[in-house]
């Protein structure tokens, strides 16, 4: 039966040329409704584009993984279309170290079957919920737009999610009006997880109360972060090479002093990543540009493993006492 999420993944993809006929196509299914939903549109456009499929599953070895992978590999076979499966070895039961190693095991099943391009179920929510979930942690413009449709994993690999126009409710219909099997994983009725909770409870009582269109508004505003986030990266890349000296793990303040505060704030981040934070705050990039105006010999207090910035001249520099 062709629907019209058929349709409409068909436009997306003739428009953007997320996925062409060549591709050979690694779709990382979960047995949820999402991701079996978003098999199924691929396996109904296959004879139109001609592109290669097969399903990846990863199996992370916890409690709530049993059956599933035995579910998803008999879809595949009554199917017809290729099955890998990568089982985890004592994976920490977090949900960051299971997307780590899922995203690691699927890339591996890509470059060992000669797949260029891995595809995910997520959906419009996912991206509404990434963006709040984001915004409450904390995060920058990047975090925000997180979830987008198109990234390099690696120079022959690239993540697809063609699926982030389409809401959970939508998939969830397609999956019931085609009779799809789908897994119920429990782990996603968990409260423990913040993510479980925006998704059903912050986020419906926002619909109910404040905006019926949250999710779409939310993941319209991620899309455009995204872009201006690009935008911005690609500023602070040129900027940082005439700003940062690596080397002498310096930055000089009077170029640094004229430019917007927003390129300012990047610059610093990228200068304390490479040096020696993995993920700077905001107070620890403040410190930082509160010394371009500052007197000579001004420091910051103590950042991460002894460290301090001095104003020494034109520059602002890293130091480590012992
Ligand atoms: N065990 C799995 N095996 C294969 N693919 C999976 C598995 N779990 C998730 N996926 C893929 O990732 C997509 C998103 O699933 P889910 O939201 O559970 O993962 P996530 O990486 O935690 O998401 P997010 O990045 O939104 O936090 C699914 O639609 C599916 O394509």
């Amino acid at each position: 039966m062709w629907t019209n999420l058929h349709a409409r993944l068909h436009t997306t993809l003739r428009q953007t040329k997320l996925i062409t006929k060549t591709d050979k196509i690694l779709i990382a299914v979960s047995g949820g409704q999402d991701s079996i939903c978003l098999l199924k549109l691929l396996v109904d456009l296959q004879p139109k584009y001609n592109f290669k499929i097969a399903v990846g599953h990863c199996n992370h070895q916890w409690s709530t993984d049993l059956g599933i992978a035995d579910f998803v590999g008999k879809i595949a076979q009554n199917w017809e279309i290729p099955f890998y499966l990568k089982i985890a070895n004592n994976l920490k039961e977090t949900e960051a170290a299971a997307r780590k190693w899922r995203y690691e095991a699927l890339q591996e099943i890509a470059q060992e079957q000669d797949f260029n391009i891995i595809t995910t179920g997520h959906t419009k929510s996912d991206r509404a919920e990434t963006l709040f979930y984001n915004l409450i942690r904390g995060a920058g413009v990047e975090g925000l737009s997180a979830l987008n449709a198109k990234r390099e994993l690696s120079p022959t690999v690239s993540l697809v999610r063609p699926l982030l126009n389409v809401s959970r409710t939508e998939t969830e219909e397609f999956c019931q009006q085609l009779q799809l099997p789908v897994w119920d994983d429990q782990a996603n009725h968990n409260l423990k997880y913040a993510r479980n909770r925006i998704r059903t409870e912050v986020l419906p009582y926002l619909k109910t109360h404040f905006n019926p269109q949250v999710e779409t508004t939310l993941a319209q505003t991620a899309e455009i972060l995204q872009a201006e986030s690009d935008f911005l990266e690609t500023l602070t890349q040129n900027l940082a090479s005439e700003i940062i000296e690596l080397e002498q793990k310096r930055l000089n303040r009077i170029k640094l002093k004229n430019i917007h505060v927003a390129l300012k704030r990047r610059i610093v981040k990228l200068f304390l990543e490479k040096n020696m934070l993995k993920s700077p705050n905001f107070s620890q990039i403040e410190a930082i540009i509160n010394l371009i105006e500052a007197p000579q010999k001004s420091r910051t207090s103590s950042l991460p493993k002894n460290t301090q910035a001095t104003v020494e001249g034109d520059w602002i520099i890293l130091k480590t006492s012992d």
